[in-house]
């Protein structure tokens, strides 16, 4: 194998992968950045979650809300439900792995909260749960995920905001998960400060 032009395929799968992403997503990510900032300026918060590198990114995600993006603005409300790790192993340990974000969302979402579910099978258990828990709370709900969106396709209301990357493989959706969550902070950021740099 040449393992120089196997590395190359990376960056032209990748650059493939964001340019049929920005072609299918632009409009609804749209639609998100007004979700979250509406959510926002009505006092309410967002909480993430996701698995693996997924919970990475949820924090990652959260971490420009509440610190800052590239300008310096004021704090933003916002959770991250895959970090805190005495929760994860008590709620894990006492109520099942399946429950550690279902758990967060009820006991920190309101109505006009958003969950940030991400996902890139659309089908992780805790995931999908944490889903209907905000849909309980009247929440909204913007979900990052690809391969179709497997079950969390079939779980979101209209109401809500479906990022699917037209991707079936984990890295290269996880890849583009973490281009529209910088592009939803640079929009919330645009609304809230003008959008020159
Ligand atoms: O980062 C990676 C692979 O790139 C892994 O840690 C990956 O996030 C984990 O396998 C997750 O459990 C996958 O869950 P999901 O994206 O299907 O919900
Ligand atoms: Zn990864």
């Amino acid at each position: 194998m040449d393992m120089t032009s196997h590395m190359t395929t990376h960056f032209d799968d990748a650059i493939d992968a964001l340019r049929a992403s920005g072609q299918e997503l632009a409009a609804p990510l749209a639609a998100a950045v007004d979700m979250v900032f509406g959510t926002l300026a009505n006092n309410g918060k967002v909480l993430a979650c996701g698995n693996g590198g997924s919970a990475a990114d949820a924090q990652h995600f959260i971490a420009e809300l509440v610190g800052r993006f590239e300008r310096d603005r004021l704090p933003l409300a916002g959770v991250t439900l895959s970090a805190d790790t005495s929760i994860l192993t008590a709620v894990g340990n006492d109520y099942g792995f399946d429950a550690i974000f279902e758990r967060q969302v009820n006991a920190l979402g309101q109505p006009g909260d958003v969950l940030v579910a991400i996902s890139t099978s659309g089908n992780s258990p805790n995931v999908l749960r944490s889903i209907e828990a905000a849909h309980d709370r009247e929440m909204s709900v913007i979900a990052l995920t690809g391969k179709g969106g497997g079950q969390v396709g079939e779980l979101l209301s209209d109401a809500d905001v479906h990022l699917c990357v037209p991707h079936e493989r984990t890295m290269r959706i996880q890849e583009v998960h973490i281009v529209l969550l910088h592009a939803l902070c640079d929009g919330i950021d645009a609304l809230l400060l003008g959008d020159t740099l």
